[in-house]
Parts: structure tokens; sequence; C-alpha cells
């Protein structure tokens, strides 16, 4: 069955059925009239996809079989391209991705699943006050940017409630870029700063209820109203959309995509040597550990190496900061 591996962009190239039950199309044509645009919101079996100058309803087609198709994904469509009302297009072939964000299995889908695809970056927006800042949650972000590939951006909210250096200084041995946002009487303080951060980038806007972050994309999409369910600007259909991840186009060029219905993302499979990776002064430091080292172990290289100095004055916050990321690949908050 389909849903027992995980399909990637190798998948989607060579093998459109599922496991070999379905016999591969001899003559699965080239498709080279396809027209290639970008997946903008995926709703019960029905894609829309942007193209330069229209927006298309497709299907997936057959020859695909249950492959995953999801926003950002870069796909060919044939058929009825024109976008006019009631017109069906099909999706025959998903181009490689850049990046792949996944989001965590819960109780009802054992599977981890692609949420969007050749994001670049991930704006973790976070209330500074009101709701309560959440590191660990802000941990687990960053370390799903980082597998992703993708670049990661704080966003901090409500500076008008509580200031941010005490939040910025916990992330400072991270080096994360972040910009801090408060609502004025003149509008969004900071605002400039995000929208220079996602000008012309694909970037995926995760957070809690209640962190502002329908503010931010109301605010960086004109016309885009969040809260109604943006019925206008995407799909044309109603407020049930708004459970599932969507693209909206920023006015300066790129995208942000919101995920209103992901609270976690699935961090399982995180080598923690990929974490450590991030941290290049600290890497070598753990050549002495002992095989198969978790670094957050007794017998672990790096509390000597860093004691010895060699990471120099911030290795102890390093060495903390590298640790909190590993601790948060168990966390599943
Ligand atoms: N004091 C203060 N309040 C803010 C700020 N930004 C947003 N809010 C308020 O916080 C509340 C939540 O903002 P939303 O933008 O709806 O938050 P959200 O993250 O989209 O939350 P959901 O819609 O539940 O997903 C609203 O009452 C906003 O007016 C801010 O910078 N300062
Ligand atoms: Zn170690």
């Amino acid at each position: 069955m389909s849903g027992r591996r995980r399909y990637d962009e190798s998948d989607v190239r060579v093998r459109p059925g599922r496991k070999g039950s379905r016999p591969r199309t001899k003559d699965r044509p080239a498709h080279k009239d396809a027209v290639v645009g970008m997946v903008i919101a995926v709703d019960r079996g029905r894609w829309t996809v942007r193209l330069d100058d229209r927006q298309v309803t497709a299907m997936r087609a057959r020859e695909l079989g249950r492959t995953s198709i999801v926003v950002g994904d870069r796909v060919a469509l044939v058929g009825d391209t024109s976008g006019a009302d009631g017109s069906l297009a099909r999706i025959v072939r998903v181009e490689e991705r850049s990046s792949v964000l996944r989001r965590t299995a819960d109780d009802t889908d054992p599977y981890e699943r692609v949420v969007v695809a050749n994001a670049d970056q991930l704006v973790i927006v976070t209330a500074l006050a009101n709701p309560e800042p959440r590191p660990r949650m802000v941990d687990r972000c960053l370390v799903a940017a980082y597998d992703a590939g993708m670049d990661p951006l704080l966003v901090l909210t409500k500076a008008d409630l509580r200031p941010a250096e005490d939040f910025v200084g916990s992330y400072a041995p991270l080096d994360v870029p972040y910009v801090v946002t408060s609502v004025t009487d003149d509008g969004i303080s900071g605002i400039d700063q995000v929208r220079a951060a996602v000008d012309g980038r694909i970037s995926v806007l995760v957070g809690h209820s209640g962190v502002g972050k329908s503010t931010l994309v109301n605010e960086l999409v004109p016309g885009t109203d969040r809260a109604t369910g943006h019925v206008n600007v995407v799909t044309g259909r109603g407020r049930h959309t708004s459970t599932s991840a969507v693209a909206l186009p920023l006015a300066g060029g790129g995208w942000v995509v919101d995920t209103p219905g992901v609270r976690s993302f699935g961090l399982a499979h995180v080598d923690p040597a990929r974490i450590v990776h991030l941290f290049p002064d600290l890497e070598p430091g753990t050549a002495d550990c002992p095989r198969g080292c978790t670094h957050d172990e007794e017998e672990c290289a790096l509390d000597a190496w860093v004691a010895d100095g060699h990471a120099g004055p911030a290795g102890p916050s390093r060495l903390e900061s590298l640790r909190r990321l590993l601790r948060s690949r168990g966390d599943g908050e």
C-alpha cells in the first residue's frame, strides 16, 4: 500500500504506480506540451495550480498513483489548462523538490507527511507574551527547518506587551535571525523587516493560535483575510480550506505559505549527526565520542572538549543550545 512507505521525488519520477501493483504504462507520454506551475492549495482531491498568468484547477493523473502533491510543488499540467470556470487540468508530473517540510504523525495518521515542498524559509511566529512563548516548540521548528534545508526566521510578536531581550538572549548562541514586531496605532512596527525577509522567497509561516500570525499575513498579503477563510484569494471555496496549507502571493514577488493545521513537525527521522553539523565549532569535539554517541549522555566527549576551551568562550552556551535542539526531537509537543 502506498501509505507504508514515504514517497519522495524519485518515486514521483520513476514509480508512478503502487509498488508495481499497477503495470507501468509502456507508452507513458512525455507530455511535451505540458505547462508547469506551482501548487498553491490542495482541497479534497483538487489542486490549485498557479501558472504565469492564470490559476488552474487540476486533478492528479491516474499514472501518478497516490504520489503526494503538496503546496509548493512544481507540477506539469495537460488537458484543459485554460483556468476557465469549471475546467479541470491533469497533473502528469511532479518536478524534483528542492526541500520538503514534513509534519509529524498524529493519532489518526501514523505516517509523516510532506506538507510543503520547495520552500526556502521557515518563519517561526512566537508571541513574546499572551500567549507565553514556547521555547521547546521554537526549538523543534528550528530543527525541522535545518533538516528541511530551509533558513529559519524568528518573528517575535507583541513586543508592546513584553520586551524581546530575554527571549532573544536565549537564542543568541544559535545566531538565528529574528524580527521583533508589535501592533501600534500606525500599523505594525517591524513589518518592513518581515517584508524584506520574505520578499521573493517561498516562506512557510508556523505558529500557535493567537500569536498574531493572521495579523501578519493580512498585512503582508493585501486583500487576504485569513480570519474569514481567504475565500477569494485562493481556491474560491469556503472556510474549510483554512485547515490545510495555502500559498499566498506577496505583492513584491514570492509566497507565504500559511499552515493553519500544522502544529508540529516530524523530527524522529532527524539524525543527531545532522544537528551537530550545524555547530561547526563543536563538531570536531565529537571525534572522541563513543560510537553511536547521542551527544547528550555522560560519555559524550563534548563536555571535556568545551571545558578545555576548544570552542572558545561561547562553548558552554553553544553546547547547551546543541543539547536543547537534540532533546527537542523527542518532545512531540
Ligand atoms: N498587543 C498586541 N496584540 C496583538 C499583536 N499582534 C496581534 N495581536 C492580537 O492578538 C490576537 C491574535 O492575533 P491573530 O493575528 O488572530 O493571531 P493568530 O496567530 O492568527 O491566531 P489564530 O487566528 O487563532 O490562528 C488578536 O486579538 C490580535 O489583535 C501585537 O503585536 N500586540
Ligand atoms: Zn558525543
